[in-house]
């Protein structure tokens, strides 16, 4: 598989293993005990993320993509090994896209999405234009005064996406923010995704269990091995920009998707 390291690189994990507490009910011969166990969750994980970059974790469920991306967001340290930046400042200027869109239940859909701009200290006037574009990128400009509990588990995903855009930040973390919705709203989105990106040189890291969003959106696809997660292929995708529909259609992403399936194949059987 084609493999090449950005050449400036944004951010790095090195070397990280992660192994969790947990503890586990687990039956015994004379009742039910309460057993201490450790789980491994990533093992010598390396990740090198380049400036404006879209990376793909791509691995089977439970390989610790979700615990990557929390540790580039400093939700979680690692066991040992180090998450490097290149520039300190960027480790405060991320957004994130969590599984689940965690809205305020209490607050309009324009108010979740103003969340970022209101920790920044900018006002409400300052900030309605940024808010009425992220919405408006993500389809829901006529949304913006209704309630999360008003809205499909698609709509509020989508305000989540919002929310994560409007601070424009300079990486973004996607925790699979668009696998519960369906395949039209999830091809906009994608193409959205890009578009940005396109604009404002973001950098990226997504984590997914699709490889044919992973060969759609990727610069840089990270195959992972089954738990405990380490990389184990790294496929360079090239395409004509900017990427469209025709891209999903062309012979070569059929190709790079059936790479791209062996890849992931050949490091479940490895794991
Ligand atoms: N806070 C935690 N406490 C204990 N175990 C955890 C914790 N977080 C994650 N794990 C375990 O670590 C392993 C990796 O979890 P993680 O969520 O990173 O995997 P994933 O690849 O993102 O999975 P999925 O694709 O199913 O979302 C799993 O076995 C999970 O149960």
């Amino acid at each position: 598989m084609t493999h090449s390291l950005p050449p400036t690189p944004f951010v790095a994990l090195e070397r990280v293993s992660k192994t969790f507490a947990s503890t586990n009910v687990a039956p015994r011969a004379r009742g039910t005990h309460a057993v201490g166990r450790e789980i491994a969750a990533l093992d010598g994980f390396d990740l090198t993320v380049g400036d404006g970059e879209v990376v793909a974790l791509l691995g089977p469920s439970g390989c610790g993509k979700s615990t990557a991306l929390r540790m580039i967001a400093g939700l979680t340290a690692p066991t040992s090994g180090a998450v490097v930046w290149r520039d300190p400042a960027a480790a405060a200027d991320i957004g994130m896209v969590l599984q689940d869109p965690t809205l305020a239940p209490w607050s309009t859909v324009a108010d979740n999405v103003r969340l970022p701009l209101r920790l920044k200290g900018i006002s409400r006037t300052a900030s309605a234009p940024r808010v009425a574009e992220a919405l408006a990128r993500v389809g829901l400009a006529d949304r913006a005064g209704a309630y999360p509990g008003e809205l499909s588990g698609g709509m509020r995903m989508r305000v989540s996406i919002a929310r994560a855009l409007v601070a424009r930040p300079r990486l973004l973390l996607l925790d699979e923010p668009f696998g519960a919705l369906d395949e039209i709203t999830r091809f906009k989105l994608n193409d959205e995704l890009l578009a940005l990106k396109r604009e404002h040189g973001w950098t990226v890291v997504f984590v997914t269990h699709s490889v044919f969003e992973s060969v759609y959106l990727a610069d840089r696809i990270v195959v992972m091995t089954p738990r405990p997660g380490r990389a184990a292929d790294e496929i360079t995708v090239t395409a004509d920009e900017p990427r469209s529909s025709g891209f999903r259609m062309s012979p070569a992403y059929a190709a790079l998707c059936r790479g791209v399936s062996q890849a992931l194949g050949a490091a479940t059987d490895a794991g």
